[in-house]
């Protein structure tokens, strides 16, 4: 089932191995799966006849050495792993950070799963996140209001679709050279009731979904009702 809508469903930080033996039932639909670090060999071999990419949500800023409890791109390529989300607010990464892993992580040919957002409707945050990117990355976007993340109400239709639209522009300036336009996803209270209308309404590539995802049922809907208007 491939969809026109990208979707990606990111687990958190979330006890999901029967979780996944559910996602194994999805032989043929194309979507990101992304786990705790953990799951992430089991993940990649319980799905591997499916069309489910499994990525990790977050990778080190450091390339290799001490760092208790860390996990970096280099053992994330070591173990097969080629998508990584960079970015996301719940890792409050800074400016520079963010710079430094899309380095990482491009030096390694990975995938990457960019997350912007604002804390507001401040415009001139997405920018200078955009403005982290080299170009040169393999990269989908998602933008996420810190707002809707969690809270069970998805921002608003015009803002979304106000905001998706400045940062296609700002890709657009900053990287003319890319053949093909990146991929900007929304992230932020995503359900079944809401995924069509979002992307009906804002113009979005894809979704990226958190905890929702964890109900196998809710998740099952959104990716039909996905599927439909493709
Ligand atoms: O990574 C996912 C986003 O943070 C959205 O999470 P949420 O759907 O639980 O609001």
């Amino acid at each position: 089932m491939t969809s026109n809508v990208h979707l990606v469903a990111n687990l958190k930080m979330n006890a999901v191995k029967p979780l996944l033996s559910q996602y194994q039932e999805l032989p043929d639909v194309s979507m990101d799966l992304l786990v705790p670090y953990p799951y992430l060999i089991y993940a990649q071999e319980l799905l591997r006849d499916t069309s489910i990419i499994v990525g990790a949500q977050n990778m080190s800023v450091h390339e290799q050495g001490a760092y208790t409890g860390q996990v970096s791109g280099a053992i994330l390529n070591d173990i097969g792993v080629r998508t990584v989300m960079i970015g996301h607010q719940e890792v409050s990464d800074s400016l520079e950070e963010r710079r430094e892993k899309l380095v990482l992580a491009s030096r390694l040919g990975m995938r990457i799963i960019y997350c912007v957002g604002t804390q507001g409707d401040q415009l001139s945050e997405l920018d200078e996140q955009i403005d982290c990117l080299t170009g040169s990355e393999e990269v989908l976007v998602a933008y996420e209001p810190a707002s809707a993340i969690g809270s069970g109400v998805c921002a608003d239709y015009e803002l979304i679709k106000t905001q998706v639209a400045a940062i296609r522009k700002r890709l657009a300036a900053s990287f003319s050279g890319k053949s093909e336009p990146i991929k900007v996803m929304y992230g932020g209270s995503v359900n079944n009731k809401n995924c069509l209308e979002i992307v009906k309404k804002s113009n979005v590539d894809g979704l990226l979904v958190g905890g929702v995802s964890l109900n196998f049922e809710l998740m099952l809907e959104v990716i039909r009702l996905c599927k439909q208007y493709s």
